[in-house]
């Protein structure tokens, strides 16, 4: 029996009125499907859709045309299969590293020793064993979005929604966090949706890419299939020739899309 499709948004078109009352159409038709166990990345110009894509698949946001179905079942309110992971910490402030892990646990019901003692193991399965103690600002941006990381795992959800999520991090930082996104993927392959401005990181992580057109009306206007070895280590990867010629590749129909997105958003009134 084939597995049901994990995301498939068909012919979405999300719009958004605007102060002024007009209709700002950010993305018009978009067809995307995440299998099983997939990893997709989707790339494209600044302010193209991409969140705007991520949250019908999240059921944060209806299109106002076209369908979001999760395995196979329409989309009604909040996808509840999804984990999400945002640029921005979404950790609690006032809650040490291990009670912002076991909190999600707790919600639905948990009794809080085995919270705690699954929230142990996923710290150190994110390599912060000896940091259960620390609160958020007593961790590095990298440590933070390990925590946030295992914050999302640990209550198992069958696709993750990841937006930019390693983006305010450093470079170095940011590959060895895509390597450990790739080991804990690989140990219980969720599917994946994942937003990114960086071709580079998106070829290296992604099983798919999937590229936007600039908005408005932003359109997929490409979808590789990136049929790189695995395991792979996401540092290494980007020296090997056939990585090169899929960036070569994809760029082609990027870097114009890129050009008409910084255009578009420095126009008055764009959206
Ligand atoms: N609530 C809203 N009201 C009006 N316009 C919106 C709203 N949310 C998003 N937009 C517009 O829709 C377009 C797509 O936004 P979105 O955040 O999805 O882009 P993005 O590709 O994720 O951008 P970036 O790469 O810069 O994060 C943008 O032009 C944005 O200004």
């Amino acid at each position: 029996m084939t597995e049901p499709t994990a995301v498939a948004l068909d012919n979405a078109t999300v719009a958004f009125r605007l102060a002024d009352g007009r209709v700002y159409t950010a993305v018009e038709q978009a067809n995307l499907s995440v299998a099983h166990g997939e990893f997709v990345a989707i790339v494209g110009p600044t302010g193209c859709g991409k969140s705007t894509l991520l949250n019908v698949a999240a059921g944060l946001l209806k299109p106002a045309a076209g369908t979001a179905r999760i395995f196979d079942k329409p989309l009604a309110g909040l996808n509840r299969d999804a984990g999400y992971l945002f640029q921005a910490d979404a950790l609690f402030p006032w809650k040490t590293a291990i009670d912002n892990i076991a909190i999600g646990l707790e919600i639905r019901g948990t009794p809080r020793a085995e919270a705690l003692e699954r929230a142990h193991k996923w710290l150190a399965s994110v390599g912060l064993g000896a940091f259960a103690n620390r609160y958020p600002h007593m961790l590095s941006g990298g440590q933070r979005k390990r925590v946030g990381l295992a914050q999302v795992l640990i209550r198992d959800p069958k696709i993750l929604l990841m937006d930019e999520p390693f983006g305010p991090l450093d470079a170095q930082t940011r590959q060895i966090m895509g390597n450990l996104l790739l080991e804990l993927w690989t140990a219980d392959r969720k599917a994946v949706l994942f937003v990114t401005h960086d071709l580079e990181e998106a070829i290296a992580l992604a099983d798919r890419v999937v590229i936007m057109s600039a908005g408005p009306s932003a359109r997929i206007i490409g979808d590789w299939r990136i049929a790189l070895p695995r395991p792979r280590d996401i540092s290494e990867i980007r020296m090997e020739k056939d990585f090169h010629a899929l960036h070569r590749e994809i760029w082609s129909v990027l870097k114009d899309e890129v050009m008409k997105g910084y255009e578009q958003s420095s126009q008055a009134g764009a959206a």
